[in-house]
């Protein structure tokens, strides 16, 4: 039998039965059947019997069912230890003179910190999970290209809230998001002067330095406080919804306004309760992407700022910890759609 009708018997049997024929593949025929040609498993079963080789073994160990949901768990240790020691370059870069350039505008900034810090990120996790993507927003920043496919992926913004990083405004995040097959996984977003590790894994929880989060279970927004940012666009007609949507909220009335500066502590905001809900047209899918995980972990909602489905490269995000605070803050927006994160140029 040819390896793509082997594949179609294959994909017929129940999965145990097909990851013990991966095992049996694994360890006895190293040389693909048939000669040549590869057994080809989709990104995710080829990632899962690479990840599970330690429990494969030579003794052909099924991965248990419990071991195979972990598999993203070694990523995930990865990715903390990487936040933690990015936090410490951050923190030492805070003594020096930061030499400060700009991007996309004279307010879009960026410094050697943020390339450095990337590179330190991409560098470790392409030695140790060569077949991982990634978006970076450095890298895109240089060029390369902003596209989510099925492939186990790494979204990371090496320092989100760049300008508060130049003023030494004390919130300064690493984000580290992780996806597969386009779902987060895991996310981990290190607030660097605080000291705060924001961690997620899809269907365990949100937490900060250990402690579960949950978000708040305010439903009134007239009591609520909410969090939003002005970004770097100074674009005229942009800067007027911008302010449209502030004066509409805040008129509601709501308790207060509030903005970190950085799109992923303020979702870490949301997170943990402090805020009822954040929403911004403008951000970047590396803004985003961890801090949407560490939401719907802690019991909230994501929405477009139009109220469809949160779609994390349209650059619009609302954050809420619930559907009715979501919903009354998309009907006072003045929405917007800047260029998408994965539009072809
Ligand atoms: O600091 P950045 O990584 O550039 O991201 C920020 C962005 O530049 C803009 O200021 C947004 O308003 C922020 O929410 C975002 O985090
Ligand atoms: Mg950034």
């Amino acid at each position: 039998m040819d390896v793509e009708n082997a594949v179609l018997e294959l994909c017929s049997l129940p999965a145990q039965v097909l990851w013990s024929f991966v095992c049996v593949y694994r360890t006895t025929c190293r040389s693909p059947p048939g000669g040549g040609s590869t057994l080809l498993l989709d990104n995710e079963e080829e990632e899962t019997r690479k990840y599970a080789e330690p429990l494969i073994g030579s003794d052909c160990r099924q991965g248990s069912t419990s071991e195979m949901a972990d598999l993203w768990q070694n990523a995930m240790d990865h990715a903390v230890a990487l936040a933690r020691r990015a936090g410490e370059v951050v923190r030492e870069a805070l003594q020096d003179d930061r030499k400060v350039m700009t991007k996309s505008c004279s307010v879009d900034l960026v410094t050697q910190t943020d390339q450095k810090v990337e590179q330190l990120i991409i560098q470790s996790v392409k030695e140790k999970f060569p077949t991982h993507s990634f978006i970076g927003e450095e890298s895109v920043a240089a060029g390369e290209a902003c596209v989510l496919t099925d492939c186990p992926t790494w979204i990371v913004d090496p320092i989100d809230g760049t300008t508060n990083f130049v003023h030494a405004f004390p919130f300064v995040a690493v984000s580290i998001g992780f996806s597969v097959n386009r779902q987060m996984e895991f996310a981990v977003v290190y607030s660097c002067l605080e000291d705060k590790m924001y961690t997620a894994r899809r269907g365990k929880g949100a937490f900060c330095n250990g402690e579960p989060l949950q978000v708040s279970g305010q439903e009134d927004i007239k009591q609520s406080i909410i969090s939003t940012e002005f970004g770097s666009s100074r674009d005229p007609e942009a800067v007027e919804k911008i302010f449209l949507s502030l004066r509409s909220i805040l008129c509601i009335p709501v308790h207060g306004v509030r903005g970190a500066g950085t799109a992923a502590i303020n979702m870490c905001h949301v997170a943990s309760g402090c805020v009822e809900a954040y929403y911004e047209v403008g951000i970047h899918v590396w803004d985003v992407a961890a801090g949407s995980l560490l939401v719907s972990e802690a019991g909230g909602v994501l929405m477009d700022v139009d109220g469809g489905a949160a779609d994390l490269m349209s650059r619009r995000i609302v954050a809420a910890n619930s559907r009715t605070i979501a919903e009354r803050l998309v009907s006072e927006i003045h929405s917007f759609s800047p260029l998408r994160d994965d539009a072809t140029p």
